[in-house]
């Protein structure tokens, strides 16, 4: 018989802990805590066993044990602390807490369903305990996990990371939570002469294969868990794109790396042109954006930037044309031959000259006003490629979106010191604000984790069936409306990261919104709120720790 002891607070702040086993109601013990553990004497005792580490991924270690040990006490300390945690339980430490899995590995977490489970993997959900509750999950195959390529099962704690900041973020309860990594194999040779690796021992398995699984694997989610969102996350691109299309009509579910990420790049971008465009004169839908990198997330973002262009006038056709596409070969046009599927609807027609590889040659020839990298190549933004936008724009838009840190195009302080402080930045982990001129600048961090709680909550609140591409939009432009006079005052792109819940819960009214009108929503009761009452019937139904 398993015992299990799950801490709680009573009502004058000490702590307790309830006694449950499979036979018993939970019953509530004396003698088995301290005599005077009092609850704010504990976060101060907390985040002091926190910040005494002075290694991040061992800060990493301490709060994952901690949400274990206290789930409680782990999200007061995320939500009081939320820009010195964030980094810590997400972007960049968890890409660290992914490679050193099983090595750190302490206690199981989430489901494993393993290409073994194949004809069988109902059997396998139906061992998560809290089938009821189950309203979000995470699901990585581990084949892309942020820039650091095939992890195997190493993944599981990117789906943990992101369902945490659900938690924080956005309000859900962490029991309706279930974080999934799918062991499909892995082609990352380290980890199968590791002895430590503690996935199967086999490469990935064929494309063929893999569609089976997924299709038993959906069918069964969608049975075992009637109400359940999912999120796939850090699929290497093709299947990325493939899954994405071959399940969104039918299940509720959509790609963070290809709509969360387009969504905040979007927002970000709105603000960032307004600001550029103030500076030249020139109108919004003059815009010219170059990329670098085409996979997923680069090609989930331009598709998202689209409608940056068509919200101002402009015609898909026309939209289209502003954007150009650069990857491993250069400058992505129709002459070059032999594009990838997901390449073709960007591959410039207009271009037929000989093959362009240099970066610096490519923005003599596009002139954009905006440099997004997705790219996962450190330093490709360098000072020669920073100082040429600059010297094409009064205040350049550079964005380097590659994730974690250490695969960032170029830094906030490099980006300030090329441009002289002109630059409008957003990257895709955190870096520290600079001084410039007695000025303090604030780089912006265009991650997805400023859109994928909202867009989670709104989806899962109005029972959506499918996510729409008119809730994703919906979700960027709550985004980029959120601003506070003082934040936009300060030339920010995103809100502070301290206002999250109150952030998502606006996305969620309008992910909302825009599930009704494409008539996607089963929750009646929500259509005839206002949009005040929405909005409180959203804030209303986000877990307090
Ligand atoms: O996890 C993050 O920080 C953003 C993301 O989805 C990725 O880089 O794949
Ligand atoms: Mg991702």
């Amino acid at each position: 018989m398993t015992i299990v002891l799950t801490p709680y607070w009573d009502s004058n702040g000490v702590q307790k802990l309830k006694v449950a086993s499979q036979a018993t109601r939970p019953k509530i013990t004396r003698g088995l805590t301290p005599p005077s553990l009092d609850q704010n004497i504990h976060f101060v005792r907390c985040l002091a066993q926190l910040r005494s580490k002075d290694k991040d991924i061992e800060k990493n270690i301490y709060l994952t044990q901690l949400k274990d040990a206290d789930p409680n006490m782990f999200y007061k300390l995320s939500l009081a602390h939320m820009s010195e945690i964030t980094p810590l339980i997400y972007t960049p430490t968890v890409g660290d807490a992914c490679l050193q899995y099983s090595q750190n590995y302490r206690r199981p977490e989430g489901l494993f369903v393993s290409i073994k489970d194949k004809g069988r993997i109902r059997e396998v959900l139906q061992n998560w305990p809290r089938i009821d509750e189950a309203r979000i999950s995470v699901v990585t195959d581990g084949s892309r996990i942020l820039g650091l390529g095939d992890l195997g099962v190493n993944g599981m704690p990117i789906s943990c990371g992101k369902l945490a900041l659900y938690v924080a973020g956005a309000g859900i309860r962490p029991s309706s939570t279930i974080p999934i990594c799918l062991d499909l194999g892995t082609n990352n040779q380290t980890y199968l002469d590791d002895p430590l690796y503690l996935g199967l021992r086999q490469k990935r398995v064929s494309s063929d294969v893999m569609t089976e699984f997924m299709e038993e694997f959906m069918h069964e989610m969608a049975t075992a868990f009637p109400k359940l969102l999912i999120q796939f996350e850090d699929f290497s691109t093709d299947n990325a794109f493939l899954y994405l299309e071959k399940f969104r009509y039918k299940y509720p579910i959509f790609n963070d790396d290809v709509q969360g990420t387009g969504a905040v790049v979007l927002a970000g971008f709105i603000n960032a042109a307004k600001l550029s465009s103030a500076a030249s004169n020139q109108p919004l839908s003059s815009h010219r954006i170059l990329f670098l990198g085409a996979g997923s997330a680069g090609v989930g973002v331009a598709m998202q930037l689209m409608s940056f262009f068509t919200l101002h006038g402009l015609t898909v056709d026309e939209a289209r044309e502003r954007i150009y596409l650069v990857d491993s070969q250069g400058l992505v046009f129709d002459e070059r031959g032999s594009l990838a599927e997901h390449k073709k609807f960007f591959s410039r027609r207009d271009y037929k000259g000989p093959k362009m590889t240099n970066l610096l040659d490519i923005i003599a020839l596009v002139k954009p006003t905006a440099l997004l990298g997705l790219s996962t190549i450190k330093g490709a933004f360098n000072q020669p490629v920073v100082e040429a936008m600059a010297a094409l724009n009064p205040r350049p838009i550079i964005f380097p979106l590659s994730n974690p840190v250490k695969l960032s195009e170029c830094e906030f302080h490099e980006a300030v010191e090329w441009t002289d402080g002109k630059v409008i930045f957003a990257s895709g982990s955190p870096f520290p604000e600079q001084e410039h001129d007695g000025r303090m600048l604030y780089p912006g961090q265009g991650n997805n984790m400023y859109i994928f709680p909202g867009l989670g909550l709104g989806a899962i609140l109005a029972r959506a069936t499918s996510v729409t591409d008119s809730m994703v939009e919906a979700s960027s432009l709550g985004l980029a409306g959120s601003l506070t006079k003082e934040e936009i005052a300060s030339d920010l792109l995103y809100p502070r990261v301290e206002r999250i819940r109150e952030i998502s819960a606006q996305i969620a009214s309008t992910v909302i919104r825009a599930a009704q009108k494409a008539g996607v929503d089963r929750s009646v009761a929500l259509r005839n709120k206002t949009d005040a009452q929405l909005l409180e019937f959203v804030k209303s139904k986000m877990w307090q720790p």
